[in-house]
C-alpha cells in the first residue's frame, strides 16, 4: 500500500444510489489538471466554471485553478466566502446561491468547492439545490478535507443548534487532490486532519492505523510528497469503500461497515463544537478528544483492552496539541449531546471500538450519565 510507484493515484468511490461512480485522483501538481478532468466529467457543453472557495485559499492557489480551468475551455467565475466552521451556514449558501442566480448560472456549468471541509460542505450543499443540482468537483486544500471531507458526498451547513442539521447527500463528478496544497496549512490544521486520519484507522483498519502513526512518528510526515500522497490515497479508498456500501448511513444498520462508524469521536466532539459556538475547536480537534472519550467509554464498559486504548491516546498525541478543554462545563455539553442529530428512536447511538480496527454501535442506554462524566473527565484533562 505505502510503496506507490505510479505518481497519480486514482481511487474510484461507487455510489449505488446514483448507479454511478466517480474518481478521486491524488497527485503532487494535480492543480495543474483540474481544468482537463473538470472538461472529461463534465462533457464539451460546459462554458462556466463557478469556484466557491475563501481569501485565504483563492490568494494562495486561485490563479493557478484559474489559470487550469481556462485551459480546459471554462469561463472562470469565483464566489468567496468567509473563512472557519462559523461561515457554514445557510445565510452563506443563500448568498452563494444568490450569485448563481444573478448570474444565471445553467445546467450545464459547473460548480468548484475549493478548499478546507467548509468550503466543500458548503458548496456541495449550494450544488445540490441550485437549479436542483449541477455538477459539482471537490478540489479540497486542507489535510481534513483530501481524507476524509471530499469524499462520499455529505454536504450541508450547521443550525444553531448544530452541526450539519441542513444538508443533502450529493456526490461530487469527480475528486481532484493536490498534496503540494498542504505545505502552506498551519500546524493546528494538520493536527485536525491528522485526528480524522486515526479515526479512519481505529474504526476499521489496524494496517492503515499503522501506516498514519508511523508517517506521524517520522517527524516529518509532510516530508516525502510521494509518501504522503499513497497515504492520502489509501484513506481515500478506505473511505470510499465504506460510502460504497452505505451510501446514505442507514440508520437501522449496526454492522461494522456501516457508514455510522465514520462517526466515531464525533458525538462528543460535534457536541464540543456546538458548545464552545464554534470558536474554540476546529472540527478534527473535538472529534480528536471525543474519541479519547468514546475510547474511554469503551474501555469502561469492558470492550476495548486497556492497552489498545494506550495506543490510541498515543497516535492523537502525535497528532498534535489539542486546545485546552478541561474548564468546559459537563452541562453544558451535555445539553449539546441531547441534540445529538444521531439519535434514533430516542437515544443516543455510541460508536465504539472493540479494538484498533474494529468498531461497535452500541445503544445510549448503556452509557449512563456517570460514565459519560467520568469519560469526559478523562479525555478532558490534559
Ligand atoms: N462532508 C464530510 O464528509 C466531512 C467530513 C469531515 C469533516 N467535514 C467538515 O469539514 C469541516 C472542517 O474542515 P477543515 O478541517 O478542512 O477546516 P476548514 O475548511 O475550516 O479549513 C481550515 C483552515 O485552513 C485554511 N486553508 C485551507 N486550505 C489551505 C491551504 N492549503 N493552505 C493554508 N490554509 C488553508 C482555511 O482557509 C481555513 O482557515 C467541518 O465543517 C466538518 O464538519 C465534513
Ligand atoms: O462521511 C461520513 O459519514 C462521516 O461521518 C465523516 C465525518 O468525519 C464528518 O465529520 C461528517 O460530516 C459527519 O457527518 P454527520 O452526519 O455526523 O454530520
Ligand atoms: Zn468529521
Amino acid at each position: 500500500m505505502m510503496q506507490g510507484v505510479e505518481r497519480r493515484r486514482r481511487v474510484t468511490v461507487r455510489t449505488p444510489e446514483r448507479a454511478g461512480e466517480y474518481e478521486i485522483e491524488v497527485e503532487a501538481g494535480a492543480l495543474a489538471r483540474v481544468g482537463e478532468r473538470v472538461r472529461a466529467v463534465v462533457g464539451p457543453y460546459s462554458r462556466r466554471a463557478v469556484v466557491i472557495s475563501n481569501e485565504r485559499v483563492w490568494g494562495l492557489y486561485g490563479a493557478r485553478l484559474s489559470e487550469s480551468l481556462r485551459l480546459g475551455g471554462f469561463e472562470v467565475y469565483r464566489w468567496l466566502m468567509g473563512e472557519g466552521e462559523r461561515h457554514k451556514t445557510l445565510r452563506t449558501a443563500e448568498r452563494a446561491l444568490e450569485f448563481l442566480c444573478e448570474a444565471r448560472f445553467e445546467r450545464s456549468d459547473v460548480i468548484i468547492g475549493f478548499g478546507g471541509g467548509v468550503v466543500g460542505d458548503l458548496a456541495g450543499f449550494v450544488a445540490a439545490l441550485y437549479l436542483r443540482g449541477l455538477a459539482f468537483v471537490q478540489v479540497p486544500t486542507t489535510l481534513l478535507a483530501q481524507i476524509d471531507a471530499s469524499v462520499g458526498g455529505k454536504t450541508g451547513v450547521n443550525m444553531r443548534a448544530g452541526k450539519n442539521l441542513v444538508g443533502a447527500f450529493y456526490q461530487p463528478r469527480a475528486v481532484i487532490i493536490d498534496p503540494e496544497t498542504l505545505r502552506t496549512l498551519p500546524q493546528r490544521e494538520l493536527t485536525a486532519g491528522w485526528c480524522e486520519a486515526i479515526k479512519h484507522g481505529a474504526v476499521g483498519d489496524r494496517r492503515l492505523f499503522d501506516a498514519t502513526r508511523a508517517l506521524l512518528m517520522s517527524g516529518e510526515p509532510l516530508g516525502e510528497t510521494e509518501l504522503l500522497a499513497d497515504l492520502i490515497a489509501a484513506h481515500c479508498a478506505f473511505k470510499a469503500n465504506i460510502v460504497a456500501g452505505d451510501e446514505r448511513e442507514e440508520m437501522t444498520r449496526t454492522d461494522h461497515l456501516s457508514r455510522r462508524i465514520l462517526n466515531f469521536g464525533h458525538t462528543i466532539g460535534h457536541a464540543l463544537e456546538a458548545a464552545t459556538d464554534y470558536r474554540r475547536f476546529r472540527h478534527g480537534e473535538a472529534v480528536g478528544y471525543g474519541m479519547l472519550a468514546a475510547g474511554e467509554i469503551s474501555a469502561r464498559l469492558g470492550l476495548l483492552d486497556r492497552g489498545e486504548l494506550d495506543e490510541l491516546r498515543a497516535a492523537i498525541k502525535l497528532a498534535g496539541r489539542l486546545p485546552r478543554a478541561k474548564d468546559l462545563d459537563f452541562e453544558r455539553i451535555l445539553q449539546a449531546l441531547r441534540l445529538d442529530k444521531k439519535s434514533f428512536g430516542g437515544s443516543i447511538k455510541w460508536v465504539l471500538l472493540e479494538r484498533i480496527g474494529r468498531a461497535r454501535i452500541v445503544d445510549g442506554q448503556e452509557v449512563d450519565r456517570s460514565l459519560l462524566e467520568a469519560a469526559l473527565q478523562a479525555a478532558l484533562k490534559d
